[in-house]
């Protein structure tokens, strides 16, 4: 594991019905934000599913700096925002906040102001819009300072101005000891906030590294241009948000396999 590292994947498959949707894939995670990015069906999901130790790998294994796959020096968690938001919609933003930080040592209240949530802590969540809902969980999911915050789409299906707002949060809670991992179709945000960049084509890493030097070595300006260089004509990314269709892609039958085993999450996962 290398120095600066949070976390690394090393060598990960993941097959369903013998089919790999993550082939070999190994990377390192350093601290600020990560940008995961590709067409639809590459694998970015499952990938952060892995990270989060909401997917168990066929193959391969997910290290972290700070022990948080389980064992006696986990002193780091791992947080974790799915793809649908787990929100009781009944309690309030500061009591849903209050309920993770519990857990992990933390307090709401730096957190709700962290991603703009400072004048809604007392509203119930039912009643926040999808972007405050989306908000709220990346607050969630960077509780505690976890060594690793998967978010998984985050910005999916929200107007363009939350969907700055939401990379904004993400991006004021990652720190040195938190690498915020966030896969996403927006490569203008993406271009805009990401550090690092993990580009997806079929289950294999096609491109990875600091996002500047990946534009110097691909003689590129923008993720965008990056993305086509790549892996094509960007049919798969998009910038109004939404993601279009994801299953079946790569004519792969779900069977809902997933596992907990090392699961040390402040959310939880409904795939
Ligand atoms: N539980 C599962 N059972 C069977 N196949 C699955 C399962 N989860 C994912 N897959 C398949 O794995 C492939 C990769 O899916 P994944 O959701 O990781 O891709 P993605 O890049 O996140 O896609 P999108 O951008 O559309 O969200 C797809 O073909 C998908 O159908």
């Amino acid at each position: 594991m290398t120095e600066s590292a949070l976390a690394e994947v090393v060598g990960v498959t993941r097959t369903y019905g013998g089919i790999p949707v993550l082939d070999d894939v190994s990377l390192s995670i350093g601290s600020g934000i990560t940008a995961v990015v590709g067409p639809n069906g590459s694998g970015k999901s499952t990938l952060l599913g892995v990270l989060a130790g909401a997917v168990e790998p066929t193959a391969g294994a997910v290290r972290y700096a700070h022990g948080g796959g389980g064992g006696a020096d986990t002193g780091k968690r791992i947080g974790y925002l799915p793809q649908g938001v787990p929100l009781r919609g009944e309690l309030t933003a500061r009591e849903t906040l209050g309920f993770y930080a519990a857990l992990v040592g933390d307090e709401p209240d730096a957190a709700l102001a962290d991603v703009g949530l400072a004048d809604a802590g007392d509203r119930r969540v039912s009643a926040l819009s999808g972007g405050m809902r989306r908000l709220l969980g990346v607050a969630q999911a960077t509780l505690g300072e976890p060594a690793v915050a998967v978010l998984d789409e985050p910005t999916s299906g929200l107007d363009p101005e939350m969907r700055e707002r939401t990379f904004r949060a993400a991006a004021t809670r990652a720190s040195d000891d938190t690498a915020v991992v966030v896969s996403s179709h927006d490569l203008d945000l993406v271009d805009a906030y990401a550090d690092d960049l993990v580009v997806l084509d079929r289950g294999r890493v096609a491109a990875a590294g600091a996002r500047d030097r990946l534009l110097i070595d691909h003689g590129v300006d923008d993720v965008e241009s990056l993305y086509r260089v790549v892996v094509g004509d960007g049919s798969g990314a998009e910038s109004d948000g939404e993601t279009g269709g994801t299953d079946g892609d790569r004519g792969v039958a779900h069977t809902d396999e997933t596992a907990s085993e090392s699961l040390h999450v402040t959310g939880v996962s409904d795939r």
